[in-house]
């Protein structure tokens, strides 16, 4: 009934929303916002407020001009009751003036590192009355007379954050795939310095130091693509069961998604600041767009979870599922490998060979954990700190265990959809499988040394692998940018445009500056002619 209310508005557009969960003085911390939603049975209406200055909704984005409704999180009271946080569906504008409603204190919370086009704003509320029926009651219900009605899940709440994780793992693909074509591009225009006196300058692709910062971006935007694709189907699985009641999968679900999340945007925020760094000065260009792409990127690791956050999420469950199947108990899909008490097995430097290590890494990390908080609480130490204590190891066993999970979904995947592939295009994206596996393999080297029997030979074996890897990829590289098929538009970058021209387009930018209006700018008769008199 309340989505035939309010979903065709939001599709034709007349209503235009955001999600305000997020205070001045919480982000992480659901339980402790401090906007409350007080039912009042006399009128069936909610009484939304903001009773300190830490309770005004901050960030969400388009609330500051854009949006006439939104969804807000808010504590629920009712008959003096807290039942804690719920979602409520409220109109914060006219919708003919879009002036702001009474009670309504709504505005723009300034400059950010990036994302400028998004108007993220703050709203307060000063007693604001709404009808009982924008509680989004899907879940949980209050009736007239102010009955609370609990969900069967009181986590299904969080479902919408769980929903967006899930999709970022995607978006990283594809804002890696935008790094990658700009870098990968501007370094087949760019030419630089003279390695052989006798031969012109080479493309700066040539140099393998430009391949190791680039192919690695390349290769991750189709690992994250395809393991955004498994979360998807991941995801309408156990929403599916949700619909029919069952709720077993849902925990796997938050825990994978949680560090999927997380080490997917790191990831890709770092290395799209390798594609900008990896083009010198014309990187820095805001023509470029990859100092945007950057701060897109990074803004990832923040919202939707902050990632250290997300990943201590997944370090619970994996430390409840060591503790589950410690006891013989059945762990799930994604955790089943904690429980291979099988003796460590000669190291193969193999693909499999190397997913297998890193589930090593993962379970043996996992297990050390376990270790330490069991002997700090045995000394005394309450659970919590010894959880506190213990948590940089837990974040590292939660990144090993999420790695683990991408490098063998990303193989799976490939090695599936290879049969229907033309042998070639087989080969290369084998070959981008291969040399991601073996990038972080070697890129967390002293953590296979301590928990599998790799042995110094086999890491030397591996760098050159690598190098090999570089080498049989780069004949391919532009030819794979050129196939994520992105219009110039959508790159909006004078680097990474399919003609190449680069310089023209840099100076096209250029000339388009207001600075460039007139040769002499006024600044120089109002400050620098009279600082160079003397008068200022
Ligand atoms: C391809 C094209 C691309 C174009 C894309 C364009 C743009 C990109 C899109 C968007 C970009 C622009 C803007 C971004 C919009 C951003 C929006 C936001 O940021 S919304 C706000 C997000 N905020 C958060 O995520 C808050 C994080 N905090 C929390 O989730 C909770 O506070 C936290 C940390 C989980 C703690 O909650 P708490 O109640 O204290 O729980 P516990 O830790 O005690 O755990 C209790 C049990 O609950 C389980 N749990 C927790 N969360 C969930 C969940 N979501 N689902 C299921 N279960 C959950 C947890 O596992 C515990 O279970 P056990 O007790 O261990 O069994
Ligand atoms: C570009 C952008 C868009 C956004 N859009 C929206 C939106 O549309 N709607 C919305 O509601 N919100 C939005 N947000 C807000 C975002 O969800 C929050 O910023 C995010 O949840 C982090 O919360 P916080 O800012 O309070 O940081 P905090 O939680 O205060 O984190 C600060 C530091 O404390 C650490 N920390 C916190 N808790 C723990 C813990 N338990 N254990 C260990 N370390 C901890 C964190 O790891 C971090 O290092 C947006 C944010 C950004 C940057």
């Amino acid at each position: 009934e309340q989505q035939e209310k309010w979903v065709p508005r939001a599709v034709n557009m007349e209503i235009i929303g955001t999600y305000a969960q997020t205070e001045l003085g919480h982000g992480t911390f659901l339980r402790g916002l401090e906007t409350t939603a007080t039912y009042d049975p006399n009128t069936e209406e909610f009484v939304l407020n903001s009773p300190t200055l830490t309770a005004y909704k901050w960030w969400p984005g388009g609330l500051a001009h854009t949006a006439n409704h939104c969804v807000v999180v808010a504590q629920l009271h009712s008959k003096g009751v807290n039942h804690g946080v719920h979602p409520f569906i409220v109109q914060i504008r006219d919708e003919d003036t879009h002036m702001p409603l009474p009670g309504v204190k709504v505005g723009e919370i300034g400059p950010k590192l990036s994302f400028s086009t998004a108007n993220n704003g703050f709203l307060g509320f000063d007693n604001f009355r709404v009808p009982r029926d924008s509680m989004l009651m899907k879940n949980a219900q209050v009736l007239k007379d102010g009955t609370y009605v609990k969900s069967r899940l009181s986590k299904l709440t969080y479902g919408t954050m769980v929903f967006i994780r899930v999709m970022i793992v995607t978006d990283m693909a594809y804002y890696l795939s935008v790094g990658a074509t700009i870098a990968i591009r501007y370094s087949a225009v760019r030419h630089q310095s003279k390695p052989k006196e006798n031969e012109p300058e080479p493309q700066i692709l040539d140099y393998v130091t430009q391949q190791h910062k680039l192919f690695i971006a390349l290769a991750s935007s189709h690992a994250f693509r395809v393991t955004g694709q498994w979360l998807w189907t991941t995801f309408v699985r156990v929403n599916k069961a949700l619909t029919s009641g069952n709720a077993d999968t849902l925990p796997e679900l938050h825990a994978v998604a949680c560090c999927l999340k997380a080490v997917t945007t790191r990831d890709a925020a770092s290395m799209v600041e390798a594609c900008r760094m990896s083009c010198g000065g014309h990187g820095y260009m805001t023509s470029s767009y990859l100092p945007i792409l950057y701060g897109i990127t990074t803004a990832a690791c923040t919202y939707e979870g902050e990632n250290t956050v997300l990943l201590l999420q997944t370090a619970r469950s994996l430390v409840k599922a060591w503790q589950k199947g410690s006891k013989g108990k059945p762990l799930s899909p994604t955790e089943a490998y904690l429980m291979d008490k099988s003796p460590v097995p000669k190291w193969e430097n193999t693909l499999d060979g190397i997913i297998a290590g890193f589930r090593r890494v993962s379970a043996g990390k996992v297990q050390d954990c376990v270790s330490k908080i069991d002997k700090l609480v045995k000394m005394g130490t309450s659970y919590e700190d010894a959880w506190n204590q213990t948590s940089v190891r837990l974040v590292a066993a939660s990144e090993a265990h999420s790695r683990a999970v991408i490098l063998a979904t990303f193989r799976a995947e490939v090695s599936r959809a290879a049969a229907a592939l033309s042998p070639p295009l087989a080969r290369v994206l084998h070959q981008l499988v291969h040399l991601y596996t073996v990038y972080w393999a070697l890129e967390r080297v002293g953590d296979l040394l301590l928990y599998t029997s790799i042995a110094e030979r086999d890491v030397q074996e591996l760098q050159q692998q690598y190098e090999d890897l570089l080498q049989k990829i780069r004949p391919n590289t532009v030819g794979l940018v050129d196939a994520f098929d992105l219009r110039d538009e959508i790159l909006n970058s004078t680097l990474g445009a399919y003609d190449g021209r680069v310089y023209e387009r840099l100076m096209e930018e250029a000339l388009k500056s207001p600075l460039n209006a007139e040769p002499v700018n006024q600044s120089f008769h109002k400050y620098l002619k009279p600082f160079m008199q003397g008068k200022l």
